[in-house]
């Protein structure tokens, strides 16, 4: 919601913790803060009454007409029943029905207590890093989603944060860093568009160890709750893109904030309503109508992309993906997670094979972005990852040539045929009477052995 606060209002003060009039009196029953919706979907209390792809789509109705979806209560105001105000909804950017529904259902989804729905994945960090205090430190990865980069820099270069970038592959670099003054441990795994791993429980028990005060802040978009809860790894706060895999169909922008913390939750609702961030009811039903499908999904999207990455794998490219037992961290991704998600990478060691590669495909979308029905091609560090600055990227060792796969649900011999056909058109492959493999540079880089910090 915008979800109001139990006992707090949506309209005072600018301190967050100070408590406040309007108070939703209907607290959940099993003591959630959240106010009713028409429909509501509970939250859970530590566990999950059914399997995730059940509860995916059970929400129980309530709705006056039983209706079977949502309604879109598009609606700025609602009309109150006093003059002194206090019914559960009053103004859309302090709470609004349809994203309440959206927010319980998150809520039970993610095993939360509390979850926020608000306009994108990175307005949602925008409301995550608003905890922070000028002399504040972050934490963060050096393999980092670009946008995420280049919020994390603003805060650097114009409120006071000390972010400090590196190896989260590494238990102890992220250790090495955490001092009284660490505010903020900001994870993502896997990486993006690298792909590597990063253990969440080691660095979340390490970091709490070392300052009991961090928060470890989890980036969920690659893997959504389909596949990965980093609450129940350790993690303080998740966030996701909603505009990736939960919705799925690249129509809408959104992002989900989830907690376990009443008092974190709140200062974020504060920040929802005091900003105007929240997502809109038109939206909000759009996601939950995505959420629904996500276990189908996923399960299509990872399984044509498990056979993309074995076929590049043995026609000799060096393939980024946590299906594949080359990868360097595939142990640790397995202990965390349930499937390996749907995007991949692979590298041709040469920037123009690549642009060649991906303007040859048609199946393939050259487009940004992930977690949609529709499989995309693009090149991360002139796409995505433009908004990095060349030199950081060559610190970082991102390689330039590097394309990133974003699988979608099509039929997998369709798509490996585009591929095998932009392969050939662009060059990249030699052709035999046994087949083909991957020719040049590429085919040095593919039996190379693939090394986490590459
Ligand atoms: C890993 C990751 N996190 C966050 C975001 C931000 O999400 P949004 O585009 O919905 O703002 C993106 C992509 O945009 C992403 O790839
Ligand atoms: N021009 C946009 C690029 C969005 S990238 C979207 C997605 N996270 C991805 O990794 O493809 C920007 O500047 O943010």
């Amino acid at each position: 919601m915008s979800t109001p606060p139990a006992n707090g209002s949506s309209s005072g003060g600018d301190d967050a913790t100070k408590p406040i009039n309007k108070a939703f009196s209907k607290v959940d029953l099993e003591g959630h803060n959240l106010p009713p919706s028409p429909a509501p979907s509970s939250p859970s209390n530590g566990h999950r009454r059914y399997a995730l792809a059940t509860e995916l789509v059970y929400t129980e109705s309530k709705d006056q007409y039983g209706a079977s979806s949502i309604p879109i209560y598009q609606s700025a105001t609602f009309k109150q029943t006093s003059a002194s105000g206090g019914n559960e909804y009053d103004y859309t950017r302090s709470g609004n029905p349809t994203r309440t529904h959206l927010e319980r259902h998150m809520a039970k989804i993610m095993n939360a207590t509390r979850a926020l729905a608000v306009g994108s994945g990175m307005g949602a960090l925008d409301v995550i890093t608003r905890l922070l205090r000028p002399g504040d430190e972050v934490i963060t990865g050096d393999d980092l989603y670009g946008g995420t980069n280049r919020l994390l820099t603003y805060l650097s270069s114009n409120q006071g944060i000390v972010v400090h970038h590196v190896d989260t592959t590494e238990v102890e670099r992220v250790r090495e860093v955490v001092s009284d003054k660490t505010a903020m441990v900001l994870l993502e795994t896997p990486t993006n568009p690298l792909i590597k791993i990063v253990d969440i429980p080691g660095i979340a028990k390490s970091v709490h160890d070392a300052n009991p005060k961090a928060l470890v802040i989890v980036d969920n978009t690659m893997l959504s709750p389909m596949l990965c809860n980093p609450l129940e790894l350790g993690a303080d706060i998740v966030y996701e893109s909603g505009t990736k895999y939960l919705s799925g169909h690249h129509d809408i922008m959104a992002g989900i904030i989830a907690c376990n913390d009443p008092a974190i939750g709140d200062k974020m609702y504060f920040t929802i309503n005091s900003t105007g961030c929240g997502l809109s009811p038109n939206d909000a039903f759009l996601l939950m109508r995505g959420v629904k499908t996500l276990a189908i999904r996923m399960e299509k999207q990872q399984a044509n992309a498990q056979m993309i990455a074995e076929f590049l794998e043995t026609h000799g490219f060096r393939v980024r993906y946590p299906g594949l037992k080359s990868h360097p961290q595939y142990d640790l991704h397995w202990s965390m997670a349930r499937g390996a998600g749907a995007v991949l990478s692979f590298e041709t060691a040469d920037v123009a094979l690549s642009e060649r590669i991906v303007e040859a495909a048609k199946l393939y979308g050259i487009s940004v972005s992930f977690g949609c029905v529709n499989s995309l091609i693009s090149m991360p560090c002139r796409m995505s990852h433009a908004s990095i600055d060349a030199k950081t990227r060559k610190e970082r060792q991102m390689p330039e040539d590097i394309i990133r796969l974003c699988v979608g649900i099509e039929d997998v011999n369709d798509l490996i045929d585009d591929l095998s056909r932009s392969l050939v058109q662009a060059g990249a492959v030699t052709i035999t009477l046994d087949g083909f493999h991957a020719a040049g540079p590429a085919a040095q880089l593919g039996t190379a052995p693939a090394s986490s910090d590459a």
